[in-house]
């Protein structure tokens, strides 16, 4: 498979690192100071594109794949206002689409986690759902996207809630996330529900960025030939 990464920061060198070691090549390796290959001769030369890039970057990135003909993988986080708008796009101009606010396995399972345990919980108003994530400094968004999906999922279910706030102290109804930024933390994220009489805490910690660059790879490879708007549940079946 044929690799255009738009974005070759942390996350498009890990990518790279595992996709060339799975036998895929990178035909285009894709940052600030390469923005002409983001033109359509160049693009249209891959079979997939994955961008991880920045939340101010990603949504042309996506037009410019679709404009390309190339079906796109995207990892990039706080840009999700604009995500209606892409998948509106993509199927007007019959295209391939795939995001995920993250790609590893562990944390697609931990999705799956938290909904059974919110939907457990929703009818046990003695306990009050909170959140935590730690990422490294160099993170641009906060919250984690990772943890907006996770609020989303709690938000669904729990009907005491409503509404997710990036702070610690809030009134009943908002779900509290606190965002630290702690080095090297490739990302962890913490949903507790407390009681007076016990907490139970659930946890996922990403030990570097394999996982969410193996995930990424395994996307590409399955989004490859298809068309239409795709998740990591279609990809992993869950
Ligand atoms: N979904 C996931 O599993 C997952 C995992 C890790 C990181 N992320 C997200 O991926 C994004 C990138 O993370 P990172 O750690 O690699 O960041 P980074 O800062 O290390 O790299 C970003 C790269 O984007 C490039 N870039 C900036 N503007 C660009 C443009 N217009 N066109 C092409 N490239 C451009 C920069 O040159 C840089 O190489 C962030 O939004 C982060 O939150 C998602
Ligand atoms: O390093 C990052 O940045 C990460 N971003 C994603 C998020 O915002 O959830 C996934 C975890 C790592």
């Amino acid at each position: 498979m044929k690799i255009a990464l738009i974005g070759y920061g942390k996350m498009g060198k890990a990518i790279e690192a595992i996709a060339t070691a799975k036998g895929h090549e990178i035909i285009h390796r894709i940052d600030v100071n390469s923005p002409h290959l983001l033109e359509k001769e160049h693009l249209q030369q891959a079979d997939v594109a994955i961008e991880f890039t920045t939340p101010e970057t990603a949504y042309d990135n996506i037009l410019k794949c679709f404009e390309a003909n190339v079906p796109v993988v995207c990892g990039t986080t706080g840009w999700l206002d604009k995500l209606p708008d892409i998948k509106a796009r993509c199927l007007e101009k019959h295209q391939a689409f795939l995001y995920a606010s993250n790609f590893s396995i562990g944390v697609n399972i931990f999705f799956e986690i938290n909904k059974r345990l919110a939907e457990l919980m929703a009818s046990q108003t003695q306990y009050d759902v909170r959140m935590e994530e730690i990422h490294h400094t160099q993170k641009k968004d906060a919250p984690s996207g990772t943890a907006i999906t996770l609020a989303e999922q709690i938000l669904e279910r729990q009907y005491k809630k409503t509404r997710w706030v990036n702070k610690e102290r809030c009134k009943p109804e908002e779900l509290s996330i606190v965002s630290k930024r702690i080095d090297p933390a490739p990302g962890t994220h913490i949903v507790t529900y407390a009681s007076d009489i016990d907490d139970i805490t659930i946890t996922h910690t990403a030990h570097s960025r394999e996982g969410f660059a193996a995930g990424a790879v395994v996307a590409a490879a399955w989004l490859n030939g298809k068309k239409g708007i795709f998740t990591m549940k279609d990809v992993l079946n869950l």
